[in-house]
Formats: C-alpha cells, sequence, structure tokens
C-alpha cells in the first residue's frame, strides 16, 4: 500500500496558506512553490541510501557520509509541475529532468496526453513527479502509469494540496508509489476544483488568466 507523508511542518504551512490565499499574485505564487517543493524535498528523499568514504579534514582522517549515487529524475506533470522543478534542482544538482505534459479536459475532467520526454536511462533512476495539484487524481495516475511503461520501478510522487477522493484513485492504482502533500484538503467542488483549494496552479503560476 502506498505511503501517503503530510508534511506539516510550520514553515511549509506559513507558505501554503499565502499561496492559498487569491490575493497572491504570479511572482510571489512561483517564488512560494519553489521554497515550498524545496522545503519538501527533504522529507521526499529522507530516505536515500547513504555510504561510508573516507575523507581527511584539516585535523585527521575521517569516515563521512555520502548518497550512494542513485541516479534521481525530477517529472514534472505540465504545466503547473514546472513550478516545483527548480525547488528540488537546487537540493538535488545533478538529476535529470523529464517532462509529461498533460491538460484536463474540462468538461469530461480526464487527463489528456500531449507531450512526453524523459531520460533514456529513466528505468535506472530514483523518480520524483511534481505535481502540485492532485484532484481528481487522473493526471497524476496516468503520469505513474505512463512511466511505468517506460520501464521506471521507483517512483514518487510529491504534490502540494491533494483531495481525499483523489488520494484514494492514485493509492489504489498505483499502491507501490509514495506520496508527499503538504495538505489533503477535503472535498472537490462540481468543476473539479480542490475545496478549499488554491485554484488553477497553473494559470496562477503562469498569469494565463
Ligand atoms: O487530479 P486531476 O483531476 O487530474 O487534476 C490535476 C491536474 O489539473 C491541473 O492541470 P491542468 O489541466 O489545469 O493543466 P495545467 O497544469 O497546464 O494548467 C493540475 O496542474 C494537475 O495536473
Ligand atoms: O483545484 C485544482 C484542480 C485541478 N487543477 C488545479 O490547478 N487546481
Ligand atoms: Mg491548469
Amino acid at each position: 500500500m502506498s505511503k501517503v507523508t503530510l508534511i506539516d511542518h510550520p514553515l511549509i504551512q506559513h507558505k501554503l496558506t499565502l499561496l492559498r490565499d487569491k490575493k497572491t499574485g504570479a511572482k510571489d505564487f512561483r517564488e512560494l512553490v519553489n521554497e515550498i517543493a524545496m522545503l519538501m524535498g527533504y522529507e521526499v528523499t529522507r530516505d536515500f541510501q547513504l555510504e561510508n568514504v573516507e575523507i581527511e579534514t584539516p585535523i585527521c582522517k575521517a569516515t563521512g557520509k555520502m548518497l550512494t549515487g542513485k541516479k534521481v529524475a525530477i517529472v514534472p506533470i505540465l504545466r503547473a509541475g514546472l513550478g516545483m522543478v527548480d525547488g528540488m534542482l537546487k537540493l538535488i544538482p545533478a538529476a535529470k529532468v523529464g517532462h509529461i505534459g498533460l491538460y484536463r479536459n474540462e468538461e469530461t475532467l480526464k487527463p489528456v496526453e500531449y507531450y512526453c520526454k524523459l531520460p533514456q536511462d529513466i528505468a535506472e533512476r530514483e523518480v520524483i513527479i511534481t505535481e502540485p495539484m492532485l484532484a481528481t487524481g487522473g493526471s497524476s495516475s496516468d503520469a505513474i502509469t505512463l512511466l511505468k511503461k517506460r520501464g521506471a520501478k521507483n517512483i514518487r510522487l510529491m504534490c502540494l494540496v491533494c483531495s481525499k477522493q483523489g488520494l484514494e484513485v492514485v493509492t489504489n492504482e498505483h499502491p507501490d508509489v509514495d506520496i508527499y502533500t503538504a495538505a489533503i484538503d477535503e472535498k472537490l467542488n462540481e468543476h473539479g476544483y480542490i475545496v478549499p483549494g488554491l485554484g488553477d496552479a497553473g494559470d496562477r503560476l503562469f498569469g494565463t488568466k
């Protein structure tokens, strides 16, 4: 069964409230999304493996710990997932970045795929999907399916706001994928938007509405 981790660190909750506020404009919204992604990144990568390495400090020989070098791919779901990429790359600068383009049909709420470009060795990488909004769960679930078809085996999903029902969909369809989120909101409205949510993340990031 998927592990769902609610990352409710005070700094993240504070920034999330600013993000939810409709008075927050695109510039601040972009900055906040990146900052939250970076803060969440600590928790998302907490189980990364370490190995002992021998080094010499200015004082003496010592044993330190370094990442075992498992390669990482950050995969944003376009467009809104792009907003979280820079924050994650600050933490893992050597990560490669794949892109999955999906938009939600406004009537059916079903995701439509329009782009996919992944690192060639995606099967060997630890994949972190970035997706600010998990509403019906359709986009996240389809993105995971697509990644699995391309051979990805170790996938985790990083969101800002999830709906309860969307989480259920993704955890049922992909019980092997762990999910990290800064909030779990109560419900969806009749247009499939998360309530209270933060509105349309893509439009708010890129100022398209
Ligand atoms: O869980 P779901 O019900 O599938 O909804 C979530 C998706 O909806 C939004 O994408 P949108 O279609 O608005 O595209 P955009 O990111 O390009 O704005 C959001 O960015 C998610 O990808
Ligand atoms: O609340 C929602 C639902 C889907 N997509 C968004 O950007 N926000
Ligand atoms: Mg959108």
